[in-house]
């Protein structure tokens, strides 16, 4: 399914952790309608071009979610590009995505290109701290940023991420209500159906990462829990 408006559940693949090739061939083979490839640290041209070769084999579409630009990788599906609204630096809002379009502007194919905004919350996850994120926001900040996101710079996609840990339904509720074209993504925590089928009720996507290499039983449930 190529149309990323009708995802509901994605699994995130990180290219710095080890997964083996019968737990890869579970999460391709799911029934998830995508797999993305990203983390914050460790992630190398090397271990992306590895992954990548590794899920080819299989035909859940598959995105590069570009975390720094010495891993930028030709032959995914989609690029998924990070801009962390609530950072308190702006080399993670704009300056490497001007960078980025210095060199590799004429290569680009626009098409398959998705902005995401950002808005982390949870203060310990990896990309906070990279990131300088002010996680200490009420919920109308994140509302103000999730308005910004659809009305000042139309992006395709909000991210509500509170990587790490599980957030809170209600505040992905409450920002769901006031998107009207942005797709709204929550990643986070997720490792039971219960949570899973929960947030899929407030969020148009979610996202499923760490618990891939947890409990792969638990991360091939969620799939369940949201296409039923
Ligand atoms: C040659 C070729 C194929 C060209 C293709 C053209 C193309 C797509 C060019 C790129 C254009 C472009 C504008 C790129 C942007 C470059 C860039 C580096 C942007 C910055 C991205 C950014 C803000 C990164 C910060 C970190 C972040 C938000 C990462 C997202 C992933 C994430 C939150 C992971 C969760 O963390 P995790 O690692 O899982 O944490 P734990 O280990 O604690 O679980
Ligand atoms: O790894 P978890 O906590 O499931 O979060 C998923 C994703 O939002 C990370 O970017
Ligand atoms: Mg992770």
């Amino acid at each position: 399914m190529y149309d990323i408006r009708q995802w509901r559940h994605v699994f995130k693949l990180d290219p710095n952790k080890e997964i083996s090739e019968e737990h890869l061939e579970r999460i391709c083979e799911s029934g998830t309608d995508a797999v993305i490839v990203g983390g914050t640290d460790g992630v190398t041209l090397e271990n992306v071009l590895e992954l990548l070769a590794r899920i080819r084999r299989f035909q859940v579409p598959c995105v590069l979610e570009i975390s720094n630009l010495e891993s930028v990788t030709p032959g995914f599906d989609f690029y998924f590009i990070p801009m962390v609204l609530n950072s308190r630096d702006k080399k993670w809002i704009i300056d490497l995505h001007h960078e980025a379009v210095k060199q590799f502007g004429d290569i680009i194919n626009w098409d398959e290109i998705f902005m995401e905004g950002y808005c982390i919350l949870h203060k310990d996850c990896k990309a906070a701290v990279l990131t300088d994120a002010n996680t200490e926001l009420q919920e109308d900040d994140v509302i103000a940023y999730a308005l910004m996101a659809e009305h000042m710079y139309r992006l395709p996609i909000f991210y509500v991420e509170y990587s790490g840990s599980y957030g809170n339904p209600q505040l992905v509720q409450r920002v769901k209500q006031v998107l009207k074209q942005t797709q709204l993504f929550y990643g986070g925590g997720i490792k039971t159906e219960k949570q899973a089928a929960e947030m899929a009720q407030c969020a148009d996507t979610i996202v499923v990462g760490n618990v891939i290499y947890e409990d792969i039983n638990k991360a091939l449930a969620t799939v369940k829990a949201v296409k039923r």
